[in-house]
């Protein structure tokens, strides 16, 4: 445990000795105890313990697992980030599984192994500080303004202290990176710290409006400019007059808008479609691709004058495959954000989901990241998130540290001997379940908790 982890164990059993035995057993660690729903409630507390073994079987009904069933919400509900590992009887897989769906960090049989145990319990106190120090790691590198960024990798930092930097200058920005990168947020973010923040943010698109259109959506016309134009409207430009205009997809700008918006980058005035008067505009421009815009110059396809009038500022975003520790620091939350939008709760990801989400690529980086996440705060039937709620393969065992990680050997032994079953019955489940010594609900259970169905 590390020093700031002085957090306690709390060993939750009713029968005395055996509470005195785990005690005893995992001494290394700082416990307390409690032998009933109402006294665990109490240590909880007092103590706010970072892991909890719980025996399910509490009185009055020590016979039965409804005690302990309320008093695992119970935690939960008050301290969501409390890892309870619950202790159940030799052949109640399906109350372990049960606890697990409704959040239980893990369980074990009775009677326990006490090197199993204490592994379990340092694993607890290990993904409880993991946790933390997402947290704290994320609310201590925001600036107010790039507040909704997440982001602990060293590059993207940069990225933020280059944005503030040049928020108060007059300097054009441009910025490259793939798409869903969060070059809006970024733009966004610049414009919250200029002193421009109370004028309005623009942003448009070029890539999104047919060229036509494009130079009315971004200069404006005058009533009866073309047919249709009942009124003079505004275009983008003029409506971001005193603040800050994005220009997203600029390389999608067609080449003949290129000039006029040159002109106006010279000139700093407009002329609305069909009109004939100078319109003074004041706007911060910053603009936004995934193209190489140096190419697409080479090619004749950008004016390289644009080009340089543009990109006064380039700040590079790095894709989030190589942001060091970002998809899972993102994800968490994100879980955390549409929990709390859709009403769910204590929800969290699985281990197994979180080292997934490590290895996804994330070709469509934070924005992919980020309707994943959504769709497995729907998805999920408990209270912890799976790889497939995730739509990612749950990942292999890998050789090297977890394979002495027994909860990982365990679970690949068992989704192995399932698999061969299955397949020596032809996908038959009774016969499957007869094959392997367990009844169907529990063999249902296995398989979706392994990802096998
Ligand atoms: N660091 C981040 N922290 C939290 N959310 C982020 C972060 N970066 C991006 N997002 C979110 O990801 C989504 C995509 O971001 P954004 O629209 O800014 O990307 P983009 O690079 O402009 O994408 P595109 O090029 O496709 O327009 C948004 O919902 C945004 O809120």
């Amino acid at each position: 445990m590390s020093s700031d982890s002085a957090r306690a164990l709390l060993i939750v059993e009713d029968d005395l000795a055996l509470q005195k035995q785990i005690k005893w057993s995992v001494d290394k660690f700082e416990s307390v105890t409690a032998n009933d729903r109402d006294s665990a409630m109490v240590q909880l507390r007092r103590h706010s313990p970072a892991v909890v073994t719980m025996d399910l079987g509490l009185p009055p009904d020590q016979d039965g697992v409804t005690e302990g069933f309320k008093l695992l919400e119970q935690i939960l509900t008050v301290e969501p980030d409390t890892k309870v590992i619950v202790l159940t009887g030799q052949n109640d897989q399906a109350n372990a599984l049960r606890a697990v769906a409704l959040g239980a960090y893990d369980f074990f049989a009775k009677p326990f192994e006490p090197e199993l145990l204490n592994l379990t319990i340092e694993r607890a106190f290990r993904m409880f500080e993991l946790q933390k120090e997402n947290r704290r790691l994320q609310s201590m590198y925001q600036p107010d303004a790039l507040a909704g960024l997440v982001t602990r990798d060293p590059e993207m930092l940069r990225v933020c202290r280059t944005i503030e930097k040049v928020a108060n200058t007059t300097a054009t920005v441009m910025l490259l990176g793939e798409s869903g990168t969060g070059k809006e947020v970024l733009a966004r973010g610049l414009h919250q710290t200029s002193s421009r923040k109370n004028e309005k943010f623009v942003a448009i698109n070029c890539a999104a409006i047919p060229e036509n259109l494009l130079e009315s959506e971004l200069f404006g016309y005058e009533k009866g400019a073309f047919t249709g134009a009942a009124k003079t409207t505004l275009g983008k430009i003029e409506l971001a007059n005193g603040g800050t205009l994005m220009l997203d997809e600029i390389g999608d700008l067609p080449f003949s808008l290129q000039a006029k918006l040159l002109r106006f980058i010279q000139e700093r005035t407009i002329e609305r479609v069909g009109g004939r008067q100078e319109i003074p505009v004041d706007v911060r421009i910053v603009c936004a691709t995934h193209q190489d815009l140096k190419a697409l110059s080479k090619e004749s396809r950008f004016r390289e004058d644009l080009y340089y009038r543009l990109a006064e500022i380039v700040i590079n975003i790095p894709p989030l495959r190589s942001r060091k520790g970002d998809a899972a620091l993102l994800a968490y939350s994100f879980v955390r954000r549409f929990a709390r939008e859709q009403n769910r709760g204590s929800l969290n990801l699985s281990e197994e989901s979180v080292r997934a989400i490590e290895r996804h690529p994330w070709p469509g980086n934070i924005r992919e990241l980020e309707n994943c996440i959504k769709r497995a705060v729907i998805m999920a039937d408990s209270n912890q998130i799976l790889p497939e709620d995730v739509g990612l393969e749950s990942p292999d065992l890998e050789i090297g540290d977890s394979s002495l990680d027994l909860r990982a050997v365990r679970d690949n032994a068992e989704k192995n001997a399932i698999i061969s079953a299955l397949g020596r019955v032809n996908g038959n489940i009774v016969k499957a379940a007869e094959l392997l010594g367990v009844s169907r609900p529990t063999l249902y259970d296995l398989m979706y908790r392994l990802g096998l169905k």
